[in-house]
């Protein structure tokens, strides 16, 4: 350690210590003495200021990673930067980046990659832990990844805003954080004496100790969206086989998954029986059962929906549990309800209650933040039906207004689930869902427009199955 520069700081050192000093208050540990964390401040200050390139050869840095932050009241789009990875690289100030344009400080929490099961439940948790403990905070979805390797550098984690009004946020968090000491990187992002931008990357072992710092650099929104790719390693499945890897890796911890893999027929039927199989799709409250029951008596149809009976004791436990684990289970929903239709088709027309689509649509809404315009592309391969599940005749998708949705809803007058709730508060969710819903392809969703009366509504799906079904 440089002694001559500790004893005599240069006025910018000192600035740049004041804007850390809150957070470095806050992360003094109890063994850790004041005037310890102080010089290794001046240390990490100093070399942060004189030397960016000492600093470019980070751990950070090496790995050259990018970070996406969902799109927030901020940002309309996701947020790309990296860290500072050359001289001629443009920096970021507070002006490029709206998050930090108040002052203050942010946070990125990300989770190492490990075990899919046991890394997806870490997420779910940790961002439980954090919305609770930081309820005034943002807390963002973050990914970060290197461009050389997307999918299998990806990982995932916590874009957190506090409010300028919650000094003690910063404290909360590490709190939180030093619970999870393994696999955990804390990065903390402050405005310079010159608006630039800085990343710290701090070490969470047994107290909070600041190892590096990093300029912030923009970066250009990608082509391809990560994601897009972190739905598919991590929500998506488009084959039976790899929804059930995930059950049965999480079988020693959820005993049902061993319950509902148990329900899966070995023997996949595609297109079997000879009578049309019509599914309905729609947000809640659009009319599915009203229009579903209808159908059935006058088409003297079997009915059914997917999650099926068998596993549908279970879904309150799967709901609760991580995208991965909670989309799993109903992807299988949808490969055991298949078997039923694929009975049930042999001796008369199916109408089916939700199916496919929508735990796709669902799941990209979800995953995917902001307006429709950050969806992934009309075509793209999220909006496929899986090669090895059956393929309806029809599926037909009714909507409504929101304000009749919700009207209905209150009049129907059960109990909302959380979901069911986040739709009703959340517009561009809600219309998320619809539009991932009207991009699937083979088979495409037809619409009705599911607001006039339902007997109109039952003619109009009446007519469309007549000609396009073979009745
Ligand atoms: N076309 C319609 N016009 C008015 N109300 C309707 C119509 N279709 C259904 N409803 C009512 O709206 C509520 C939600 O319908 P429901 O069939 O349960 O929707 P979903 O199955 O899509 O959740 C129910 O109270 C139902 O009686
Ligand atoms: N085949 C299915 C059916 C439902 N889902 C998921 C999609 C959403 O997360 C919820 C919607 O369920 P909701 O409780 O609104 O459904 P109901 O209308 O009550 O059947 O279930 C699914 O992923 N796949």
């Amino acid at each position: 350690m440089d002694l001559a520069f500790v004893s005599s700081p240069s006025r910018n050192t000192m600035k740049v210590l004041a804007s850390v000093g809150a957070l470095s208050q806050m992360l003094l540990t109890p063994g850790c003495r004041g005037h310890k964390l102080l010089l290794q401040l001046y240390f990490y200050t100093r070399s942060g200021l004189a030397n960016s390139r000492r600093m470019a050869s980070s751990s950070l840095d090496q790995k050259s990673r990018i970070f996406a932050v969902e799109p927030n009241i901020y940002s309309p789009n996701p947020f790309y930067f990296t860290c500072s990875r050359g001289p001629s690289a443009p920096f970021m100030t507070p002006k490029d980046w709206p998050m930090l344009d108040q002052g203050g400080l942010a946070f990125s929490v990300c989770i190492a990659k490990g075990a899919r099961v046991k890394t997806a439940s870490l997420h779910k948790s940790l961002g439980q832990e954090l919305s609770q403990q930081l309820p005034d905070s943002e807390i963002l979805r973050l990914i970060s990844y290197s461009p050389e390797n997307l999918p299998g550098s990806l990982e995932k984690g916590f874009f957190i805003l506090p409010p300028h009004s919650c000094p003690d946020a910063q404290k909360r968090l590490c709190k939180v954080l030093m619970k999870y000491p393994q696999g955990i990187q804390l990065c903390s992002y402050s405005k310079g004496e010159e608006h630039e931008i800085w990343q710290c990357l701090w070490e969470l072992n047994g107290g909070a100790k600041e190892t590096a710092r990093s300029r912030v650099l923009r970066v250009e929104e990608p082509v391809s969206s990560p994601f897009v790719d972190s739905i598919k390693g991590s929500a998506m499945f488009y084959s039976l086989e790899d929804a059930c890897d995930v059950l049965e890796e999480c079988s020693s911890v959820i005993p049902e998954a061993k319950e509902v893999l148990a329900s899966v027929q070995p023997h996949r039927p595609l297109d079997e029986g000879r009578f049309p199989v019509i599914v309905i799709e729609g947000l809640d409250a659009t009319g599915k059962s009203t229009l579903t029951e209808s159908l059935r008596s006058h088409l003297n149809a079997a009915l059914l929906k997917s999650p099926p009976d068998c596993i549908s004791q279970w879904r309150t436990i799967f709901d609760s549990e991580s995208a991965l684990i909670k989309r799993a289970y109903y992807a299988i929903g949808n490969y055991i309800g298949a078997a039923e239709i694929a009975k049930a088709s042999k001796t008369s027309p199916v109408i089916v209650d939700r199916f496919w689509h929508s735990t796709a649509a669902y799941t990209i809404a979800t995953e995917m933040g902001g307006g429709i315009h950050n969806l992934p592309d009309h075509h793209h391969d999220v909006y496929q039906w899986p090669e090895d599940l059956l393929r309806p005749d029809l599926v037909i998708l009714l909507t409504v207004s929101d304000e009749e949705r919700i009207h209905r809803i209150r009049k129907r007058g059960l109990q909302e689930t959380k979901e069911e709730r986040e739709l009703e508060a959340n517009s561009m969710f809600r219309q998320r869902v619809e539009e991932a819903y009207k991009r699937m392809e083979n088979p495409a969703c037809l619409i009705i427009d599911a607001s006039p009366p339902m007997a109109v509504v039952l003619q109009e799906a009446l007519a469309l199955i007549k000609k396009h079904c073979d009745i």
